[in-house]
């Protein structure tokens, strides 16, 4: 697991192998121990180098560990037996050092990256910190602020910065271990005392105590709830103010309050969920492993409105070449506009050249005659995009793959209006679509697993949190988040405020509650969505009756808000009131309570006191119901595609790990319990009676969620 070599006569090399990417195993630590060991104690090695195989250096611990009992030689007297080394150890850095494998370069007397290479301490982003000793040694390296930068948001940083910032000591383009022997030998022999940077005092700061109050404030405004980031600033500070040996205790009883927190569990699970999902399947039995996707150089899009605007620029900074379509020339110019605008703005954040002739705009859909896949991005109504479909199956090239970004409509049907409906697949972009991570592969029943493994590939290339799902109303994300929003809609009718709803909402994690992103979005939407599903009725009828639509309970509050043309931020009205239209601050709306109460008086409604718990039970449990649904029916092929969904597109905290593995945490008979109990008080609520799924997993003792997979399929093969 590492592997140890003399080369030049006197250079010891250390060769980290734990593929895929060198993570600090147990076997791997042994190794190094072993390694440094023979280096120090061959009189012939007068220098060691330090570095992994595959082109990265190390990408930290190794996090499936995490979870069992670590065993094996621990981290910290490993690095620190190599800081204490009397020969120079020099680390090699290629592709990644990251985490651990950053702290396993600081413990070396030098570093040497690559111009390639990527460096971080991204452990709060597992719910954890920089804990073995990178929290108490980088701030002694470059200084507290630029330590505080890294170490709280767990950004990677190229070489160049690297440098920079003083945490490595040369970066080269050519062959990193051939120039890190070079430099070892070069410094064989020298004292090595000041490259020991626990040894080093912080560099001094003025105003240390303003510093990390100001830090702190700010990184609990961003944290929403996330313990982390909060610890990483304390042991920074530690590292700022007590000596060394003092300040890896704090780092110590830090970490250990971490290590065991659910969020540090949920972080992690967030890690893994989002690479499971690239290992998508289908109900057939189609997998991302045995199904080829097909080469994409020239995409284009039908529709330049906001969504199609998103699509083309997160294609066009992909390198691929695209068309641009949109029948009106006044929309097609205001939209080319925008769209090198955005190109613009993108390449210059990235330090890149903007990507403009990449671009055709056209009006005439004849353009597309010759591209490999087209994405349909016209308003969302179905007589519209069956038309497109039906102009692109008349002009496209034999083979060209159709996609429609709908958020709702049936992928299906519009394959059905196509002579070749296997190549159609919906892919669901969020808005805006260069910017949001999430993107849902909407596979029908007629789908080919090419189509899809090719909207995949283009997902991830697009740098996209892809996931492939099944054909339903909503798929899963908007599926889920209906019941939320009624549910939401039914506690303001039994008292809530919209204040109330989104405060414990925003205090679980979210970063909007469900009225003020309700406003963001645009009040008219869901309208327009309920009124194309007949519920919307004039306002005027009263009492429990009105209330009910199509057998179920209905709340008509959000159609009558509508019909008072408060659709949200746009009209500078809505479930709150903005100083002008467009604006975004949401302030609370006189008239909105005093319609409230006019609304419970003319029901009959008597408001009552609803905490913050029943809040996110009803919101949440309603939602996480809906999931198990979604489960059963096969649209999404494990909980861990929900939670990617939810976390990347729905503002799911993070450090929750998403509804599914929500529900696990709180238990899955809690979960229950809480339902069966609300169902009890609102029958008429289908979606507060609990799943069947939800009922058998409970019935067959709550397993962990890892488990679930195995358990759906053993609980479907009995039936
Ligand atoms: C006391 C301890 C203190 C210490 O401070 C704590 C830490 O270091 S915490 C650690 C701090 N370090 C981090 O947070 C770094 C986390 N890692 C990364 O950011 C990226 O993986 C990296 C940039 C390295 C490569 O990106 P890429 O090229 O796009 O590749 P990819 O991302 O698709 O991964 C390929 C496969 O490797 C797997 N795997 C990866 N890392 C680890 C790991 N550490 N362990 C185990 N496995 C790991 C990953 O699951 C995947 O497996 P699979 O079965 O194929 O799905």
């Amino acid at each position: 697991m590492a592997e140890y070599n003399r080369v030049s006569e006197c250079v010891g090399v250390i060769t980290l192998r734990n593929p895929p990417v060198n993570a600090l195993s147990a076997a791997v630590r042994q190794g190094i121990v072993d390694a440094v060991q023979r280096a120090l104690s061959d009189p012939n090695v007068k220098s060691v180098v330090i570095c992994g195989q595959n082109g990265i250096f190390c990408g930290g611990a190794d996090i499936k560990e995490f979870g069992s009992n670590m065993t094996g030689h621990p981290l910290i007297p490993m690095i620190h037996a190599i800081e204490s080394a009397n020969k120079p150890v020099v680390a090699a850095i290629e592709g990644s050092a990251l985490g651990g494998g950053l702290e396993l370069a600081l413990g070396c007397h030098y570093r040497i990256a690559h111009s390639k290479a990527r460096l971080g301490l991204p452990e709060v982003s597992l719910g954890l910190l920089p804990a073995a000793g990178g929290s108490q040694r980088l701030p002694r390296l470059i200084g507290v602020p630029a330590a505080l930068n890294l170490i709280t948001t767990g950004r990677h940083v190229t070489a160049a910065e690297a440098l920079q910032l003083g945490i490595v000591d040369q970066v080269t383009d050519h062959n990193t271990v051939d120039a890190a022997v070079k430099f070892a030998l070069s410094v064989a022999g020298r004292s090595l005392d000041p490259r020991r940077i626990s040894t080093h005092p912080c560099p001094q700061q003025p105003d240390l105590d303003a510093l990390f109050e100001e830090v702190m404030q700010k990184v609990r405004q961003s944290a929403r709830g996330a313990i982390a980031p909060i610890a990483c600033v304390q042991a920074v500070r530690a590292a700022a103010t007590l000596p060394y040996a003092q300040g890896m205790e704090r780092e110590r009883e830090l970490m250990a309050t971490l290590f065991t927190s659910g969020q540090a569990r949920a972080l992690q699970y967030c890690f893994f969920a989002e690479r499971a999902v690239g290992r998508w399947r289908m109900p057939s039995g189609a997998r991302w492993d045995t199904s080829k996707s097909r080469p994409v150089h020239k995409a284009a899009v039908i529709g330049l409105g906001t969504m199609g605007r998103g699509i083309t620029v997160a294609l066009a900074q992909t390198g691929l070449s695209v068309i641009a379509v949109e029948t009106q020339e006044k929309q097609l110019m205001e939209a080319k506009q925008a769209i090198s605008g955005m190109l613009e703005r993108g390449a210059k954040r990235r330090g890149v050249a903007p990507a403009l002739d990449g671009v055709i705009y056209s009006q005439n859909i004849q353009a597309v005659a010759d591209v490999d896949l087209v994405i349909e991005a016209v308003f969302e109504d179905i007589a519209l995009k069956t038309k497109v479909f039906q102009q692109l199956s008349a002009v496209c090239k034999p083979g060209t793959l159709l996609c429609t970004n709908t958020s709702a409509l049936d992928v299906d049907q519009l394959a059905s209006e196509t002579p070749n409906p296997e190549l159609v697949v919906g892919m669901h972009f969020f808005a805006p679509a260069h910017v949001m991570k999430l993107l849902e592969v909407v596979y029908g029943p007629r789908s080919s697993p090419q189509a899809v493994a090719t909207a995949m590939q283009l997902g991830k290339k697009m740098g996209k949190a892809s996931v492939a799902v099944g054909n339903c109303r909503g798929f899963v994300g908007n599926r889920m988040l209906k019941p939320y929003i009624e549910e939401a809609f039914f506690l303001l009718e039994e008292g809530a405020t919209p204040e109330l709803v989104d405060q414990a909402l925003e205090e679980f994690g979210f970063p909007m509650g469900v009225f003020r992103m309700s406003d963001l979005s645009g009040l008219d939407v869901g309208w327009r969505v309920r009124k194309g599903d007949g519920l919307v009725e004039p306002g005027t009828a009263s009492g429990r009756f009105a209330r009910i639509r199509q057998g179920r309970r209905y709340s008509p509050l959000g159609d009558l808000l509508c019909e008072e043309g408060r659709f949200g931020q746009k009209t500078g009205r809505g479930w709150y009131q903005y100083d002008k239209p467009g604006s975004r601050v949401a302030r609370s709306d006189p008239w909105l309570h005093s319609f409230l109460g006019a609304y419970r008086a003319q029901h009959g409604l008597v408001a009552r006191r609803i905490d913050h718990q029943e809040v996110l039970e009803r919101c949440l449990y309603a939602l996480i119901n809906e999931g198990f649904h979604i489960l059963d029916d096969g649209i999404a092929a494990g909980p861990e595609d929900i939670d990617v969904i939810y976390v990347s597109g729905y503002g799911w905290p993070r450090h929750r790990g998403g509804p599914m593995f929500y529900a696990n945490m709180v238990g899955l008979a809690k979960v229950l319990e809480r339902l069966e109990h609300y169902q009890q008080l609102h029958p008429e609520v289908p979606h507060l009676q609990p799943s069947s799924l939800l009922r058998r997993l409970v019935a067959s003792g709550s397993p962990p969620i890892h488990k679930w997979g195995e358990a759906i399929k053993k609980l479907h093969s009995q039936l």
